[in-house]
């Protein structure tokens, strides 16, 4: 008898080690990245999704707030090989269920050849196959999740002072915090906005950039983002990361769609095709651009697959990266992004056209 059981969407049931009890449902998705497990546990784009580490042992430097990315765990529960006491204690006090002591690398293979699957998990004294199946038959497919964004979202706009005169408003689809860090860091002052928030509400804070953040499930679940992205281009610099890129390209003209299992990860390459450079990039994503549209360019594909990593339009000031420059975790190549960004706010005299709000 066993105290933790997986309901797989493909009919398995896997018997695991219960260490955090409960009921949950969700996407089985992995992530391949070695280190950061505490910044991955609390990204919001894990939310509804149920989170596989590849990686052995978790939890092996301890637990740290500092480095959380939001304030909550997000993936509906946790599984790996090994899970130290920290980890556990942390899921614990979350009220997150998590399970180890199974064949992770088995779990990850079949994701790899069957796609991101969906499943139910029990953990617990009176633990059953059945009751793991009963899960699995409640849990809704990612695109069903339709409010995923209110979800996710700040509850109040919240405003982030920096040392310098750009400003930056950013629509949190789930954003994660050190994407606000890098802004900041280089002076900006970031207006976070609610998912939600109206064209009158952007406008009021008269930005020099409008930014659509990283979230969770399907980017055709974002109107209201899609529409300030619509209302906005090529009066106002627009940049966006991961599902924020997802966002600009649908609302631009071009189309998403799912992956077999998406990409996830600390070491995934990106090429820029302008400079011929490659650099190594941490990802988290489902969903990829599957045409950019006619106003966008693809300026950077990813060397394994050649989906879209970075859009770009100089006549409207748009950059976007499927990727997380912010990188946290992960290397530190693609943290430039961020200058590129505010670079987009020297506007003036450069050719680009500026919002013109009568300040009261
Ligand atoms: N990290 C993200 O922003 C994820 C984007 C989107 N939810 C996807 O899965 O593709």
């Amino acid at each position: 008898m066993s105290d933790a059981y997986l309901a797989l969407e493909d009919g398995r049931v896997v018997e695991a080690r219960g260490r955090v009890p409960g009921r949950t449902r969700g996407e089985l998705v992995f992530t391949t990245a070695y280190t950061g497990y505490e910044e991955s546990l609390t990204d919001p784009s894990y939310e509804e999704q149920v989170l596989t580490f590849s990686y052995p042992l978790i939890g092996n430097y301890g637990v740290r707030a500092e480095r959380f990315e939001s304030d909550r765990v997000h993936p509906r529960a946790a599984v790996a090989r090994e899970f130290t006491d920290d980890v556990v204690e942390w899921l614990a006090d979350e009220g997150v269920p998590a399970v180890d002591h199974l064949d992770t690398r088995d779990l990850v293979t079949s994701i790899r050849e069957e796609g991101a699957m969906k499943v139910g998990i029990v953990v617990g004294e009176d633990a059953t196959p059945e009751a793991a199946k009963e899960e699995l038959a409640k849990c809704k497919g990612m695109s069903e999740h339709v409010d995923i964004g209110t979800q996710v979202t700040t509850p109040e706009p919240t405003t982030y002072e920096g040392d310098g005169d750009k400003t930056v408003t950013l629509i949190d689809c789930g954003a994660k915090q050190s994407i606000i860090d890098s802004l900041v860091e280089r002076g900006a002052t970031v207006h976070v906005l609610p998912y939600g928030s109206t064209a009158d509400d952007v406008t009021a804070l008269d930005s020099d950039v409008l930014f659509i953040s990283n979230g969770p499930g399907d980017p055709e679940n974002f109107g209201a983002a899609r529409e300030l992205v619509e209302e906005f281009a090529g009066e106002v610099p627009i940049a966006g990361i991961c599902l924020g890129q997802q966002i600009v390209a649908s609302a631009l003209g071009g189309t998403t769609e799912k992956m077999a299992f998406g990409h996830r990860g600390v070491n995934q390459p990106v090429r820029d095709l302008d400079t011929g450079k490659v650099i190594m990039t941490t990802q988290n994503h489902g969903y990829t651009v599957a045409d950019p549209g006619e106003n966008l360019e693809v300026t950077q594909v990813n060397v394994n697959d050649d989906t879209a990593e970075g859009l770009e339009s100089e006549a409207l000031s748009v950059i976007t990266r499927q990727y997380h420059p912010e990188a946290h975790p992960g290397p530190h190549d693609s943290l430039g992004f961020f200058d590129d960004v505010l670079s987009m706010a020297d506007s003036e005299g450069n050719g680009r056209k500026r919002r013109v709000v009568a300040s009261d």
